[in-house]
């Protein structure tokens, strides 16, 4: 996996060569091929590399589950960084994790101008222990150093040059640079040169300055104890001798590494990767679908949806036609969106991508483009109109997304007569920014559509996720028992304040309440209006509160009808300073709107600690994770982790719901779903499926068995 040569007669060349991008599988003959070249008396210095464009992405991500066997890789850099002739790495593509700590070994680094590089291990759930987190802060200081590896922020070439980590880039051959390099400092000495033996540079008033840092990461970990353990190894590096820095990183990574919270994020990785390999119930996949260029898109609707779609089409290159149909709101849209694209040209450093929009009220102005997202109001009725209109205005074979959290896309494809050519596109607020994309495929989408919805998704850097058609698709389906589990503790004797703890202590960025007041109370009430379960009055007792034959609380409605809608108008689960404040304080009038209403149902309030506030939300929401499953709306459980994950604030170092599940035991999750159903019957979201009562009978499989025991057991169905 790494190959030797000599070339300009006197340079040893060592070549990674593990595809797809050269990570350092610990059997890797790295050592072996540097020894060939120190032990040659022709080779003056050497030069490592990786092939095909890319240096090296790290370690290997795959071995860290088994048993690893070998010289590890600080031994490996340890040799490298002692050889007695000149080592330089040649830096293309991504120096990554281990790829820039092999290279921190090396005496020099050329890079490539277009390469990047980093210590992302944190993003892992992992510290960068092959001695980069002692050898970084000495080469660059404290608090850069802290910086990247709190972070695992890749940096290109250029800042790299300028922090001091590499010591040349180029546009050029990055190899034949580096060979040039290695011949122009064979000879000289080394000392400086071996980073390990530098002292780490002064730094003024460093307990304030790791006080700070410490604090500020604590807080933005939400859990997580990778970030946390980095600063303590920086410190190591900023307080001892190397040595004892080494063995400190040493003791800080054998807590990291065998976590639940590494698994899960490495599983993170591979599920982010694994959702972009689709397939649907049909049968039609990624690898047989081909996507259809799309360069001329259209947007029809330009409120808070349709300004960001637009804004993110444009970003990625596109040419963007958007529509609606009054002159005002086109004009405030024309300048929401040219501030968008003004202020996040700003961020990248790029020119904005104002003349890539064009303004129109004619929906005619569609006739040329090769996709359409209809983003217009949440109506069936206006959304069929809109869909029946763009099918006449298109050239034949354009493709229409419609942008809906709710609405069955199967319905508005049947409006069209290419219900072949439809597919939901769900983004989710504000869609230039939120990393997630739910495409929704019908029962008649086609693979092309899906492939081609999907290859823009990723084009504009979405996590895409391709799901079938059902009411709430995945995300909000499974929020759905979320939420109406949070508004029964509230019945019970809980507050929003300690549901909300006890969330965000889990690592959720805002707990149930506090996000409801954000989003809005008058959404989800505008829903129930429309399911008929919004029942006017002050009707009282337990039949009150058994809608459509199951229990239901009507304290959304009840806050709705108080004209409390949230962070909008001030007041909402808790009270603002004024209407558009964000800061949410604990509202005295809400606690006693509490205690009348338990009063008047004949509730009595008990005590509720954190764990049953978790074990109801969160499984409640697992239950319908596996209902999903069963129903085949998500093709694995990656796709429902991966959208819990980058859409609705799930902490990513406890894996997703489902990785969770997996995680807690799937035996376990099934007896509290039981004993919760016994104590709440008329609450079907805690009937346990199916899927999970049978996953549980046939030995709790791993996660990455799921699939194949789902398909065996639909077989014997
Ligand atoms: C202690 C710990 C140490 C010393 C470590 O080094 S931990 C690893 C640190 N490195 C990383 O975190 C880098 C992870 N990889 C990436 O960020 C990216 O893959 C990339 C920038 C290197 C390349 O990006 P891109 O071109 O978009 O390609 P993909 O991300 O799709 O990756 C291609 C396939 O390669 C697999 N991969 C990538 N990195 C690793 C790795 N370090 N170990 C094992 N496999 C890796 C990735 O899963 C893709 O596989 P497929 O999905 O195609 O099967």
């Amino acid at each position: 996996m790494a190959e030797y040569n000599r070339v300009s007669e006197c340079v040893g060349l060592i070549t990674l060569r593990n595809p797809p991008v050269n990570a350092l599988s610990v059997s890797q003959g790295i050592v072996h091929t540097m020894q060939r070249a120190l032990s040659d008396p022709n080779v003056k210095s050497v030069v490592i590399c990786g092939q095909n464009g890319i240096f090296c992405g790290g370690a290997d991500i795959k071995e860290f589950g088994s048993n690893m066997t070998g010289p590890t890789l600080i031994q490996m850099i340890h040799a490298i960084e002692s050889a007695n002739k000149p080592v330089v790495a040649a830096i293309e593509g991504s120096a990554l994790g281990g790829g820039l700590e092999l290279a921190l070994g090396c005496h020099y680094r050329i890079a490539h101008s277009k390469s990047r590089l980093g210590l992302p291990e944190v993003s892992l759930g992992l510290l960068p222990a092959a001695g980069g987190s002692q050898r970084l802060p000495r080469l660059i200081g404290v608090p850069a150093a802290l910086n990247l590896i709190t972070t695992g922020r890749h940096v290109t070439a250029a800042e790299a040059l300028q922090l001091g980590i590499v010591d040349q880039v180029t546009d050029h051959n990055t190899v034949d640079a580096a060979v040039k390099f290695a011949l122009s400092v064979a000879g000289r000495s080394l000392d400086p040169r071996r980073i390990s033996t530098h002292p780490c540079p002064q730094q003024p008033d460093l307990d304030a300055l790791f006080e700070e840092v410490m604090q500020k990461v604590r807080q933005s970990a939400r859990g997580a104890i990778a970030p946390i353990a980095c600063v303590q190894a920086v410190r190591a590096a900023a307080t001892l001798p190397y040595a004892q820095g080494i063995e400190r990183e040493r003791e800080l990574m054998a807590t990291l590494f065998t976590s639940g919270q590494a698994r899960a994020l490495q599983y993170c990785f591979f599920a982010e990767r694994a959702v972009g390999r689709w397939r649907m119930p049909s049968g039609a996949r990624w690898d047989t679908s081909k996507p259809r260029p799309v360069q001329k898109a259209a947007v029809i609707g330009l409120g808070t949806m349709g300004r960001g779609i637009t804004v993110a089409l444009a970003q990625t290159g596109l040419s963007v036609i958007a529509v609606e149909t009054q002159e005002k709101q086109l004009m405030e849209a024309k300048q929401a969106i040219s501030g968008m694209l003004e202020r996040g040209a700003k961020r990248r450093g790029v020119a904005p991508a104002l003349d890539r929009v064009i303004y129109s009220q004619n929906i005619q102005a569609v006739a040329d483009v090769d996709l359409v997202i209809e983003a217009v109001f949440e109506d069936i009725a206006l959304k069929t109109k809109v869909f029946q209109q763009l099918s006449a205005a298109c050239k034949p074979g354009t493709l229409l997304c419609t942008n809906t959290s709710a609405l069955d896309v199967d319905q508005l494809a049947s409006e069209t007569p290419n219900p072949e050519l439809v597919v939901g596109m769900h983004f989710f607020a504000p869609a230039h920014v939120m990393k997630l994309l739910e495409v929704v495929y019908g029962p008649r989408s086609s693979p092309q559509a899906v492939a081609t919805a999907m290859q823009l998704g990723k084009k504009m850097g979405k996590a895409s996720v391709a799901v079938g058609n059902c009411r709430g698709f995945v995300g909000n389906r499974m929020l759905k028992p979320y939420i109406e589990e949070a508004f029964f503790l509230l019945e019970e004797g809980a507050t929003p304040e300690l549901v909300d703890q006890a969330l965000e202590e889990f690592g959720f960025p805002m707990g149930v309440f506090r996000m409801s007041d954000l989003s809005g109370l008058d959404v989800g009430w505008r829903v129930r209006k429309g399911d008929g379960l919004v029942e006017p009055g002050t009707a009282s007792g337990r039949s009150a509160r058994i809608r459509q034959g199951r229990r239901y609380s009507p304290l959304g409605d009840l806050l709705c009808e108080e004209g409390r809608f949230g962070q909008k108008t001030g007041r909402g689960w808790y009270q603002y300073d004024k209407p558009g404040s964000r800061v949410a304080r604990s509202d005295p009038w809400l606690h006693s709107f509490l205690g009348a209403y338990r009063a008047q149902h004949g509730l009595v309030a008990r005590r509720i600690d954190h764990q049953e506030v978790l074990e109801r939300c969160l499984y409640a929401l697992i239950n319908e994770g596996f209902h999903i499953l069963d129903d085949g709306i998500a093709a694995g459980p990656e796709d429902i982790d991966v959208i819990y994950v980058s859409g609705y604030g799930w902490p990513r170092h406890c894996g997703g719901p489902m990785f969770y599940a997996n995680m807690v035991g799937l035996a376990k999750v099934l007896e509290r779903l039981e004993h919760y159903q016994q104590l709440h019957p008329e609450v079907p979201h805690l009937q346990p499926s199916s899927l999970l009562r049978r996953l549980v009978a046939s030995g709790s499989p791993p996660i990455h068995k799921w699939e194949e025991a789902i398909k065996k057991l639909h077989s014997q169905l």
